[in-house]
C-alpha cells in the first residue's frame, strides 16, 4: 500500500458483516473482508469496482455512517465511530441519491447550509461554477438527475471541507456538466483537498484519479496510479511490459501462425476481424505488415490500441466492470 505524505483517510483491515439475513438461514454476510487503503491530501483517490464490490459500504464505514465489524479507520486523524460533529464539519459528502430535502429550492438551500459554517464557500461562486442558476427556481424533487448531482456537489462543498467523498460523481451528467464537474474536482485537488471517489466507471477513474484501488468482493485486488495499472505494475511490482492490441480487418480465414511470437494472442473474433494482443514490439508490427505485403493482403482497417483500465480489471477479476 502506498504512503502519501499527508493522509486524510487510512483504512486498515476493514471487515464489515451485515445481517443476520433470513436468506442465509440467519447467518451474517461478510460484504467487506480485510480491505485497506490510504487517501492523501491534494489527491484524488478512486475506489473502483463492479456493482456490489463493497465500495459504498467501505465509504460509509469511513464516514461513520455504518459501524465496522473489525479493522481501523482514521479520518483526518480521528476514528469516525467515536468522533463528533467537529469532524463531520470538515468532511464533505456527495451521495448518489443526493440526500437533499425534496421541497427545497437550490439557492435558499445552499444559503441555509452556508449559514451553518463560519467561513463558507461563497454561494454565488458555487452557483456560477456549477451552472445552478439554470434551475434555481425548481424544487429538488423536480430536478433532473444531473441537476441534482450538481446541487449535491455544491452542498458538499459549501463548508469548504478538507476531505470530499464523491459517490459516482458523473452519474446522470450530460457531457458539458461532466466537464464542469471534472474541472472543479481537479481544481479542488490542486488546492489541497483530499478527494475520495467511488465509481464503477473506468473513464472517471482514468481521467480523475491520482491513485486507484481496484476492489472486488470486498477485497483489494490491485492498486496503483493509472499509469502503473496500465503497465501491469501491480502490487507485485513486476513492472511488466506495455500490452497493446493490433486490430485489423481483412479477408476471413487468414492463418497467422508463425508470424508473431507465441506469447502474442491472435484471434479472429468474427469472420475477417483479427486481433493480436500482447507485448507487441515495432518488429512485430513490421512482421505483420511484411506478411501482408508478401501475400498481397490490403486490410480494410487497422489500429493499435493501448490497454484500458477496463482490460486490467478484466484480467484481475475475470469480470466486466462496465
Ligand atoms: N444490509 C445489507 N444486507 C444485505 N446485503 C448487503 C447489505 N449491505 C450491503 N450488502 C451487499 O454487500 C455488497 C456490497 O454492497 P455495496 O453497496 O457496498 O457495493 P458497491 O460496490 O457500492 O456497489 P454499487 O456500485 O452497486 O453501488 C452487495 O452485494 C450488497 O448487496
Amino acid at each position: 500500500m502506498r504512503s502519501p505524505i499527508s493522509p486524510v483517510l487510512s483504512i486498515s483491515g476493514l471487515v464489515k458483516d451485515v445481517g443476520p439475513l433470513p436468506t442465509l438461514d440467519g447467518k451474517m454476510l461478510r460484504v467487506v473482508s480485510g480491505l485497506s487503503l490510504v487517501a492523501g491530501r491534494g489527491q484524488v483517490t478512486a475506489l473502483l469496482g463492479a456493482n456490489g464490490a463493497g465500495k459504498t459500504t467501505t465509504i460509509e464505514c469511513a464516514q461513520g455512517l455504518q459501524k465496522r465489524t473489525a479493522g481501523t479507520i482514521s479520518l483526518l486523524g480521528q476514528d469516525p465511530d467515536t468522533a463528533g460533529a467537529a469532524l463531520r464539519s470538515r468532511v464533505g459528502v456527495m451521495l448518489q441519491d443526493g440526500g437533499l430535502p425534496p421541497s427545497a429550492r437550490p439557492i435558499p438551500l445552499l444559503r441555509h447550509i452556508a449559514g451553518m459554517y463560519q467561513d463558507p464557500w461563497p454561494v454565488e461562486d458555487l452557483i456560477r461554477r456549477l451552472g445552478i442558476d439554470a434551475f434555481s427556481r425548481t424544487t429538488v424533487r423536480r430536478l433532473s438527475g444531473g441537476q441534482k448531482q450538481r446541487l449535491a456537489l455544491a452542498a458538499a462543498l459549501v463548508g469548504k471541507p478538507e476531505v470530499l467523498f464523491l459517490d459516482e460523481p458523473s452519474a446522470g451528467l450530460d457531457p458539458q456538466s461532466r466537464q464542469m464537474v471534472f474541472e472543479l474536482i481537479s481544481e479542488l485537488r490542486n488546492r489541497g483537498m483530499g478527494i475520495i471517489l467511488t465509481t464503477h466507471l473506468m473513464d472517471d477513474a482514468q481521467r480523475l484519479a491520482d491513485y486507484v484501488y481496484i476492489i472486488d468482493a470486498g477485497r483489494n485486488v490491485a492498486e496503483g496510479t493509472v499509469a502503473q495499472l496500465l503497465r501491469h505494475e501491480l502490487e507485485t511490482g513486476d513492472g511488466g511490459p506495455h500490452i497493446r492490441t493490433l486490430l485489423f480487418e481483412a479477408e476471413p480465414g487468414l492463418d497467422l501462425t508463425g508470424v508473431l511470437p507465441e506469447a502474442i494472442e491472435v484471434r479472429e473474433s468474427r469472420a475477417g476481424s483479427y486481433s493480436a494482443t500482447g507485448a507487441l514490439t515495432p518488429s512485430d508490427l513490421a512482421a505483420v505488415t511484411a506478411w501482408w505485403a508478401v501475400r498481397g493482403i490490403m486490410p480494410s482497417s487497422m489500429s493499435l490500441e493501448a490497454r484500458s483500465l477496463e482490460d486490467v480489471f478484466l484480467d484481475i477479476s475475470g469480470r466486466e466492470i462496465r
